[in-house]
């Protein structure tokens, strides 16, 4: 390859329906990674980053044949970062016989934190797991010991559903029912209820949530006497938009009082503490700015996102390239000892290989989706949110920092019932 280049493949969801919106800004944030690792003279001093891409459309066929393009033509790529869940599947799995570590900044599924069928895979997106532990400290907290699970059959909600009873039976949490269902919702709602289940914990895609969320107003499953808990990155407004288009045969005004009181839980992609330097220089905020000035300008649509912060993944695409830069840094050092350089790198020398993977498995550093550092897995350590709909919209009731055990709590938490709600006075003057 050309003088003192580094080159790196990328498979990233831009088209196609199967990309989740924040995928589309994933390409353009790891550009911008780009820009400023190069920009650095104090990192990989004298070479430059440089990273060849494709869409996957979220495609795994179509994203293993992105992969054949990158590693069966010059120059030769010292990693892979990839995106869903899907592609990273395919690509992890095949990646090992090139020698080659992947990176995934867009895949949640647990299925992936298996060291023995991806050896060298590390992401930079927490695995859906990750919400399971913030769940049981809550019910722990709320000394909920009886719960339910309502899930769609996916293979991402399948393996955090074993996850989630592990955990709860560690815990002494009895799981009295677990109902899973395809698409229609009705029979294992009805189920849920003649279990007479309080605390029901739903794992499904947000189009099965609008439909779970009617059929529990139809069977009276909400209010005072229940607390459900759905996943947080679902849209704002998820329950009251598409009804009409989904043949969702509820009112707004009947989802809203469906939803209203329900808890969910997510991974934290963006660094909470708004005026932190992080290790680019800027803070997220800094990002979010120029992330949507640069999106803007490549003609992206800014206006609908889902989420304030935009498209809620892009932190981990621009923390992905960092990620590598920092780790081909540490790497350069170490084989100038012995004369090496990571240019000698051609799939097969295995010891470049692993001081590419000691490199990345020991990463540490504030990027703008928090601190990024993996687990023995693979798998990113991530801080998780706790949000409640209040009066209609979520509020942030508290943080959760698994490793440490730490749940940051504000107290702002509205149960209908009464009798809870003199509890909770009685209970927190006692204290
Ligand atoms: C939080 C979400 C939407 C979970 O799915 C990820 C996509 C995938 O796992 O394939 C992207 N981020």
């Amino acid at each position: 390859g050309g003088g003192n280049v580094l080159h790196i493949g990328g498979i990233f969801p831009i088209a196609g329906k199967g990309g989740w919106q924040g995928g589309q800004a994933c390409m353009p944030a790891a550009r911008l990674a780009l820009e400023d690792v190069n920009a650095r003279r104090d990192l990989l001093p004298g070479y430059q980053l440089k990273l060849h891409s494709n869409d996957s459309e979220c495609e795994p066929g179509l994203g293993a044949s992105v992969m054949y393009n990158l590693l069966y033509n010059e120059p030769t790529k010292l990693m892979l970062l990839a995106g869903c869940s899907t592609v990273c599947t395919t690509v992890a799995e095949a990646a090992k016989m090139w020698n080659l570590v992947v990176l995934c900044y867009g895949a949640s599924s647990p299925a992936l934190s298996d060291r023995n069928r991806f050896p060298t895979l590390f992401r930079t997106h927490p695995s859906a797991t990750v919400h399971n532990p913030t769940r049981v400290r809550l019910m722990k907290k709320f000394g909920w010991s009886r719960v339910a699970i309502l899930q769609q059959a996916e293979e991402v909600f399948i393996s955090t559903v074993e996850d989630l009873e592990s955990r709860c039976n560690e815990a002494g949490i009895e799981i009295v029912t677990r109902q899973s269902f395809l698409s229609d919702p009705s029979d294992a709602v009805r189920n849920i209820r003649r279990q007479d289940a309080r605390v029901i914990v739903g794992l499904f895609y947000v189009v099965a949530a609008r439909r779970v969320l009617c059929e529990l107003y139809k069977h009276n499953l909400y209010g005072k006497s229940y607390t459900w808990f759905f996943i947080g990155w679902y849209e704002d407004n998820w329950f009251e938009v598409n009804l009409e288009k989904e043949k969702v045969n509820c009112t707004v005004a009947e989802m809203r009082i469906a939803a209203e009181g329900h808890l969910t839980t997510e991974a934290l992609m963006w660094n909470q503490n708004k005026n932190e330097r992080t290790i680019s220089g800027m803070t997220s905020e800094d990002f979010r700015l120029r992330l949507n000035d640069f999106l803007r300008k490549e003609g992206y649509d800014i206006e609908n996102q889902r989420y304030p912060e935009g498209y809620q993944e892009a932190p981990l695409a621009y923390d992905a390239v960092w990620s590598v830069a920092l780790a081909f840094n540490k790497t350069m050092d170490r084989l100038h000892k012995y004369g090496k350089s990571l240019k000698d790198f051609n799939y097969n020398n295995k010891e470049i290989a692993d001081d590419i993977y000691s490199a990345i498995n020991s990463t540490q550093f504030l990027g703008i989706s928090g601190i990024v550092a993996f687990s023995s897995q693979g798998d990113r350590i991530a801080l998780t949110q706790i949000e409640q709909v209040i009066n209609g919209s979520y509020v942030v009731l508290g943080y959760y920092d698994i490793q440490a055990d730490n749940l940051t709590w504000f107290d702002r938490e509205v149960w209908k019932a009464t009798g809870l709600i003199i509890f909770n006075i009685w209970n927190k003057h006692r204290r």
